[in-house]
C-alpha cells in the first residue's frame, strides 16, 4: 500500500518514552536544593510539554504558593528561575533515561514507517542537549538521522516554527510530512504547519483526553500505524 507521506516527525516525551520519572526525580532534587517541597509525579504529567523552561516556572509558582511554605522576601519565581534551571540542568544530565522507559509498539512502529519509505525527524520541546543522550541511552537514536529540541528554533511547538524547519530539514514539504505526538502543542504546531497529525493516547495532554483534539487517528500504540494509511487492516 503507498503511503502519501515521505517522511514523519516524531515528538519524544510522552510518544516514544514514558519520561515522567526522569522529570519527577530531577525536578525534586531541584527543589530539595531550593529547600521547596516535592511535586506530585500528577502535577508533573499536568505540566509537561511546553520545555523545561515552563515546567521549571510552573512547578516553582506551584510549590511557593504551598500553604507550608509561606511567604518569604527574594523567594519568588523569578528570583528563583535561574538557580533552579542550572540545578535542574545538573540533575537532568545525572539521570537522563534512569526513570524512562520506551512505550510498548514503539520500535515497531519506527520500523514500520522506515519500511514505508518514510524519512524520520524526532522534535521534541525539552532542550536538545537532553534529547539526544535520550534517545542513546533508550536505542532509539539509530531511527532518527535528525533530532531537534525546543532550543533549537527560535519557538517551541505549539508554534508552527520548528515544524516548518524541520520539514525544510527533511527536503520534505508540510503535506507531505506526518506528525506524530502526544498532546495538543503537536497537534496545534502541526495545523498550522500544514501537516497532518496522528495521536497516540498515552501520552501527556496537560491533563485533558486528547481525543478531544482533532487528528487524523489516536492510536493507543505506534505499532497501530499501518491502519492510519491502510484503515482496512484494523
Ligand atoms: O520537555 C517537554 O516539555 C516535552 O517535550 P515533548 O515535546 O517531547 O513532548
Ligand atoms: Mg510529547
Amino acid at each position: 500500500m503507498a503511503v502519501r507521506w515521505k517522511a514523519a516527525i516524531v515528538d519524544l516525551d510522552g510518544t516514544l518514552v514514558d519520561t515522567l520519572g526522569d522529570f519527577e526525580v530531577a525536578l525534586n532534587r531541584t527543589l530539595a536544593d531550593l529547600d521547596l517541597p516535592p511535586v506530585t509525579r500528577a502535577l508533573v504529567e499536568r505540566t509537561v510539554g511546553k520545555g523545561s523552561e515552563h515546567l521549571i516556572r510552573s512547578v516553582l509558582a506551584h510549590q511557593l504558593a504551598l500553604p507550608e511554605v509561606g511567604a518569604c522576601a527574594g523567594r519568588d519565581v523569578q528570583a528563583l528561575y535561574e538557580p533552579a534551571w542550572q540545578r535542574y540542568q545538573h540533575h537532568y544530565l545525572g539521570i537522563n533515561g534512569e526513570f524512562a522507559a520506551v512505550y510498548e509498539g514503539v520500535v515497531e512502529g519506527l520500523a514500520l514507517l522506515q519500511e514505508a519509505g518514510l524519512q524520520l525527524a524526532c522534535l521534541t520541546n525539552k532542550p536538545i542537549a537532553f534529547a539526544r543522550p535520550l534517545l542513546e541511552a533508550k536505542g532509539l537514536a539509530g531511527f532518527f538521522p535528525l533530532v531537534f529540541g525546543g532550543d533549537s528554533f527560535e519557538r517551541k511547538k505549539p508554534d508552527p516554527l520548528p515544524l516548518l524547519k524541520t520539514c525544510e530539514a527533511l527536503g520534505t514539504l508540510p503535506a507531505h510530512t506526518l506528525m506524530v505526538g502526544d498532546s495538543c502543542n503537536d497537534a496545534q504546531a502541526a495545523r498550522a504547519a500544514g501537516c497532518e497529525v496522528v495521536l497516540v493516547t498515552y501520552g501527556y495532554n496537560h491533563g485533558e483526553p486528547i481525543q478531544q483534539t482533532p487528528a487524523l487517528a489516536w492510536l493507543d500504540s505506534l505499532a497501530q500505524l499501518p491502519a492510519v494509511w491502510a484503515p482496512k487492516a484494523l
